[in-house]
């Protein structure tokens, strides 16, 4: 019998840590069995960091962090298998998303970049492992991104709703299943990028717990409608960005002739995730008539209650939910998804979706790094 059990593992855009998951996935059941985060030790964080705002670094830099990152993720995994006195004989695979570094999807020579050497992996923690598994999309065409909308599919379909699922993590991203419609998909823009980056400058925190900080400032409407008119939220999809175009120098270019308090600025920022959602929601969908709407949130948005209360009071006929409360752990929708990717690669079946990223075939993305 063929092992059922794959581990996941993914570090986002928030450049916080590494999401590892524990999944039993057969041909008919994904069930979530364990989950755990471990943050990032703050040298490599703050190299990542730098690394992806300047968009510079030495080869050897490079080639380092490749390595390090790699052999984090290993150790990381072997931490997550002595803790859950697991058998790695007994794990079918491991799905590694690696860390972006850059993201290109739409240039004359389309690329994206992930780093965390996969052969480290394989190699220390003994288990068959999944990796790359972005750019066999880009090779037929595709944005590479995101890769969710699949698995979110495979667990989240619903025959007599609308159903919209949410991840707000760095960037946000939704996936819409709406019965007898195509999958659509796409990075609606800033999840929690912008707010951690303003709260950083300012108040040197790694992020705004529980909203805090926004909760305080008021919401600028002018700077708002100055911030959604960025040309990103009115590009058809398929369509996927990063931290290349979202950063602290995007709001700083955009701050130039508005004054605000920082509170303020933040509150704003909180506005700006909720409404470029909610506007590709009006205006780039088409969702099945007379069906009930839900909004299924997941990511560290998720637990960012101004986030949770702006998209209710604002979706006012919706229903609007975290995937906690159907008992799915918002953390570790994406973990999961990259144990669902590596169970589809090592059977071969297709796992990109032609409707959200663009790609002219369907295909079973990554590449096996055997132990
Ligand atoms: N209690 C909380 N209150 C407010 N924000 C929170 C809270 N917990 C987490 N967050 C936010 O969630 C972020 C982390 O989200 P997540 O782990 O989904 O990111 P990620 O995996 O890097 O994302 P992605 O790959 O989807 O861009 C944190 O940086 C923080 O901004
Ligand atoms: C290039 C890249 O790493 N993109 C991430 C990022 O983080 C959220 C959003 O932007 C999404 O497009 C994607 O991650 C998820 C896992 C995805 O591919 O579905």
């Amino acid at each position: 019998m063929q092992n059922s059990l794959y581990i996941g593992v993914m570090s986002g855009t928030s450049l916080d840590g590494i999401d590892i998951a524990l999944v039993d996935i057969t041909d008919d059941n994904i069930t979530f069995i364990a989950g755990e985060c471990y943050p990032f030790p703050n040298e490599v964080k703050m190299a990542l960091w730098q690394l992806c705002q300047q968009s510079s670094c030495t080869l050897l830099q490079l080639g380092e962090l490749d390595h390090r990152l790699g052999q984090l993720y290993a150790d990381s995994i072997n931490n997550f298998i002595n803790k859950y006195h697991l058998d790695s004989q007994k794990i079918g695979a491991i799905g590694c998303h690696g860390q972006t570094i850059y993201h290109s999807p739409n240039g004359e020579y389309p690329f994206t970049m992930q780093i965390g050497d996969a052969n480290i992996i394989a190699a220390k923690t003994g288990i068959t492992t999944v990796a790359d598994l972005r750019r066999k999309d880009m090779a037929y065409g595709g944005q590479g991104a995101p890769l969710v909308p699949a698995f979110h599919q495979a667990i989240f379909s619903a025959p007599d709703k609308n159903r919209i699922i949410l991840n707000i993590g760095g960037i946000s991203n939704i996936t819409v299943l709406s019965p007898n419609q195509p999958i659509i998909g796409f990075d609606t823009g800033p999840g929690n990028v912008l707010l951690d980056s303003w709260i950083m400058r300012h108040l040197n925190q790694p992020y705004d717990k529980d909203a805090q900080w926004a909760k305080t400032g008021i919401i600028n409407q002018s700077l708002l409608q100055h911030l959604l008119n960025e040309p990103y939220f009115h590009m058809p999809y398929p369509k996927s960005t990063g931290r290349e175009l979202f950063n602290i120098d995007w709001l700083l270019k955009k701050l130039i002739n508005y004054t605000p308090a920082p509170k303020d600025v933040q509150a704003t920022l909180v506005e700006l995730t909720v409404n470029a959602t909610i506007q590709a929601i009006n205006k780039q969908l088409t969702l099945s008539d007379n069906l009930p709407n839900e909004l299924l949130i997941c990511g560290g948005g998720a637990k960012n209650p101004l986030i949770i209360e702006r998209f209710s009071k604002l979706l006012e006929d919706w229903s609007v939910l975290t995937t906690d409360q159907l008992n799915i752990d918002s953390s570790f929708i994406e973990a999961m998804a990259f144990a669902w990717l590596a169970y589809c690669r090592i059977h071969n079946l297709p796992s990109n979706i032609t409707t959200v990223t663009g790609a002219t075939k369907a295909i079973s993305l990554g590449v096996i790094y055997p132990n």
